[in-house]
């Protein structure tokens, strides 16, 4: 199982007292599946997000990443396992307005001290996966908003995680965009066999996913496997 949350639970201060945003939560992802978490604001999707990215830790439980227990690590071996393992799109692409789409993907890969010449061939294969390989030598403002998301998911699997986490990645297009953005992002985990979370408010478009999860208050509930 490449990600798995036993039994977290998340509280934040909130005046005297503590707010629970996750309660108990049990989530296990193979890879190669596509795991929707739907829910309204506030039920505790951000947080979901956050604890599995181990950017925050949980106040009890345990989140594991490629069999590994990351909530024993310390924080440098936090960072290196995160670096190594999860990928993550935000709800916004958060591109470098003066690097080209291919060299977006490029700096990520020579951070971890890849070759340029080995970062740039895999920058160009992510780029023909999400079907930009023409826009290869656009800048963002060269590219639509649709585009620009593709390049962020591309950007999330240069280090080709086991897990990819993906923030309400359609917030910023139309319902076209949106759902072909959604279809990417199943296409992508099939195809690199990662473990996907992708969190939403909003139930359109997720017909693509493999299960669909719904939070409320913190909890979350998981349907029966359908298929
Ligand atoms: N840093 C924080 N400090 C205190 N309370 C917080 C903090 N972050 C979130 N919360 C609270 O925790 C609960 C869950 O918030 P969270 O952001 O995870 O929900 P969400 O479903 O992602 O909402 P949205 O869709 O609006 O982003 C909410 O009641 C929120 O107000």
């Amino acid at each position: 199982m490449s990600l798995v949350l036993a039994d977290v639970t998340l509280t934040y201060p909130d005046g005297g007292t503590r707010l629970t945003a996750l309660d108990q939560v049990r989530l296990e992802v193979p890879g190669g599946s596509l795991t929707a978490v739907v829910g309204p604001s506030g039920s505790g999707k951000s947080s979901l997000l956050a604890v599995a990215a181990t950017l925050i830790t949980p106040d009890t439980g345990t989140v594991t990443v490629d069999g590994q227990d990351t909530t024993r690590l310390t924080r440098g071996e936090l960072t290196a396992l995160r670096r190594r393992t999860i990928g993550i799109v935000f709800q916004q692409p958060n591109l470098l307005p003066s690097l080209t789409a291919v060299e977006q993907l490029q700096v990520m890969a020579q951070i971890d001290g890849r070759s340029p010449r080995t970062a740039r061939g895999r920058a160009m294969e992510l780029l023909d996966t999400v079907g930009l390989a023409g826009q290869a030598g656009r800048r963002p403002h060269q590219l639509s908003g649709g585009q620009r998301q593709r390049v962020s998911i591309a950007r999330a699997l240069m280090n080709d995680p086991t897990v990819l986490l993906v923030d309400e990645p359609t917030s910023a297009l139309d319902h076209e965009r949106g759902a072909a953005v959604l279809d990417l992002v199943a296409h992508v985990t099939h195809q690199q066999g990662v473990a996907t979370v992708l969190v939403t408010h909003d139930r359109t478009h997720l017909t693509a996913a493999d299960r669909i999860a719904e939070v409320r208050d913190g909890r979350l509930h998981i349907p029966a496997p359908t298929r």
